[in-house]
């Protein structure tokens, strides 16, 4: 997979190439582009946005900038691209979108600053046929849209064949099967007095199972009843149910 980012901040995007995700860049399993908006700036100031039309607060991205960047970007890869811009307003990305993406080529993340960018950009990528999508990773509002892309690139990564040393830990952690996953211990066995669950340390696989999954229900329900309320009909068992 090839992911571009286009930015004001490049530096934000470092963190991509450490640990776990600079190894999947250094075993060629994913190539990263960092791009300085600015280089496609004309004047002096180097100026990526202005006031915003209607007046308001804040300033807005502007298009012309935008364009160019986003254009040069996509022509250096004939592979075919999704545009993802991170806005607050945008459909919330979940762990579904990130599998999802794990289909992608190539993924080009436009970074947006202040009051976002102008509409039209994203307009004009989707009258083109190019495939964008405004996402958001919490109901919160950031600076800016790096951060979410650090989030969003992590998550997609990861479920990368090759990238996580045991694949199963990807299919059990929270939200592959739509609950939050329940507690996790180590040695000690006993530690400030506190012990790790006797069921845990039976060796019976079966018993270990359902003790595993009575604290996800259990832990969903407390935390999160509106993922419990979305599971599809089959997801629980009369042993679910009966928890
Ligand atoms: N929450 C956000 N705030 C600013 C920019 C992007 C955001 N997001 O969630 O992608």
């Amino acid at each position: 997979m090839r992911i571009d980012v286009i930015t004001i901040f490049p530096g934000y995007l470092a963190p991509l190439r450490e640990a776990l995700l600079g190894r999947a860049i250094g075993a060629g399993l994913v190539d990263l582009a960092v791009h300085d908006l600015r280089s496609w700036t004309r004047d002096v100031h180097q100026a990526v946005d202005d006031s915003p039309y209607g007046g308001g607060p804040g300033m807005v991205m502007r298009p012309q900038v935008w364009g160019e960047a986003l254009d040069a970007v996509l022509a250096l890869d004939e592979r075919p691209a999704r545009i993802v811009v991170p806005t607050p307003a945008g459909r919330p990305f979940t762990q579904a979108t990130a599998q999802a993406w794990t289909g992608e080529e190539r993924l080009v993340f436009a970074c947006g600053r202040y009051e976002g960018i102008d509409q039209r950009v994203v307009d004009d990528a989707r009258r083109r046929d190019l495939p964008v999508d405004e996402v958001s990773i919490g109901d919160y509002v950031l600076v800016g849209g790096e951060v979410a892309v650090l989030v969003m690139v992590e998550a997609v990564v990861r479920l990368l064949p090759g990238v996580l040393g045991n694949p199963a830990s990807a299919q059990q952690d929270s939200f592959s099967d739509g609950l939050l996953e329940g507690p996790a211990y180590t040695r000690p066995e006993v530690w400030r007095g506190l012990a790790v669950p006797e069921v845990l340390r039976s060796g019976n696989h079966a018993k270990i199972a359902r003790w595993r999954r009575d604290r996800a229900l259990e832990r969903t329900a407390q935390r999160r009843p509106d993922l419990l309320a979305a599971l599809p009909e089959d997801a629980l068992d009369d042993a679910d149910r009966a928890f």
